[in-house]
């Protein structure tokens, strides 16, 4: 008798988000020019730039909030660039925007089940006070009464819940205390190290570039550099763009 054939998984694509040629903005207003940005499968990239260069707009873009005029997007090997935000969601994209996305009047329990595409949401208030344990105790609390910190526990909750391959964070650390910054910073680092690719745009550059895998510098709509954090600080570029002078060791 013959050994049975063994059945391998299928390889992971090596690209979690692969970003081509993007053109992007609002109506007649371009913002994106020619875009192109790649996250290898279980990577940790970092999007930095000055003020109104275009970062918010890139992360939109890439959610699906914004069609761009030009370009495509694909999520692992699927091209996504047609695709509206809760479709891209399915192709496990998890989008937190700058201000959180919470849905203020209701409760911290409410918002933990919206956040899910789980029905059991025992399973799913377990894995959320798994990752945040103070959230357990906010439960039946109305999400626009937490603190600050505690809306970014709740906000961040659904990557750890739903474990997408792809997260986008735009600036976690906005208005919070810098304890609690770094529960959000260390929070993204052990979600990185359960599988999920990170592409994070945040205006603590230091922090960003210390867990980056990969960086990239956009200004005025257009990517000027991108590589290794540590190659990315040499040449005073982040000097030159943000002035920004000294970067910290890996
Ligand atoms: N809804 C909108 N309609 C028109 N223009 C917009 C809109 N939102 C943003 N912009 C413009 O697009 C440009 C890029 O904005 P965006 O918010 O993407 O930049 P950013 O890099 O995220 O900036 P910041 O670091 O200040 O948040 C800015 O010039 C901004 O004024």
């Amino acid at each position: 008798m013959s050994a049975p054939t063994t059945v391998e998984a299928p390889a992971p694509a090596p690209t979690a988000l692969d970003v081509k040629g993007i053109w992007s903005g609002y109506g007649q207003i371009t913002v994106l020019r020619d875009v192109d940005l790649s996250v290898p499968t279980g990577a940790f990239v970092a999007v930095l730039g000055p003020n109104g260069a275009g970062k918010t707009t890139l992360l939109k873009t890439i959610a699906g909030l914004i069609q761009p005029s030009q370009g495509t997007i694909s999520l692992g090997e699927k091209d996504v660039t047609k695709l509206r935000p809760h479709a891209r969601r399915r192709e496990n994209l998890c989008y937190i925007p700058e201000g959180r996305g919470i849905f203020r009047s209701m409760t911290v329990r409410e918002n933990l089940r919206l956040q899910s595409t789980s029905s059991d949401i025992g399973e799913v208030v377990d894995l959320a006070t798994e990752a945040f344990p103070v959230l357990g105790k906010r439960l039946r609390q109305t999400a626009g009464t937490l603190s600050g910190g505690e809306q970014q526990m709740l906000a961040m909750a659904q990557a750890y819940i739903e474990r997408p391959a792809m997260l986008l964070v735009d600036e976690a650390s906005l208005g919070l205390a810098p304890r609690i910054v770094d529960t959000i910073f260390e929070f993204l680092v052990s979600v990185n190290k359960r599988g999920t690719a990170v592409l994070l745009v945040d205006q603590f550059i230091e922090q960003a570039l210390s867990m980056a895998t990969c960086a990239y510098l956009l200004s005025r709509g257009e990517i000027v550099r991108s590589g290794d954090p540590s190659e990315l600080a040499g040449d005073d570029v982040l000097g030159h763009y943000l002035g920004h002078t000294t970067v910290q060791e890996k």
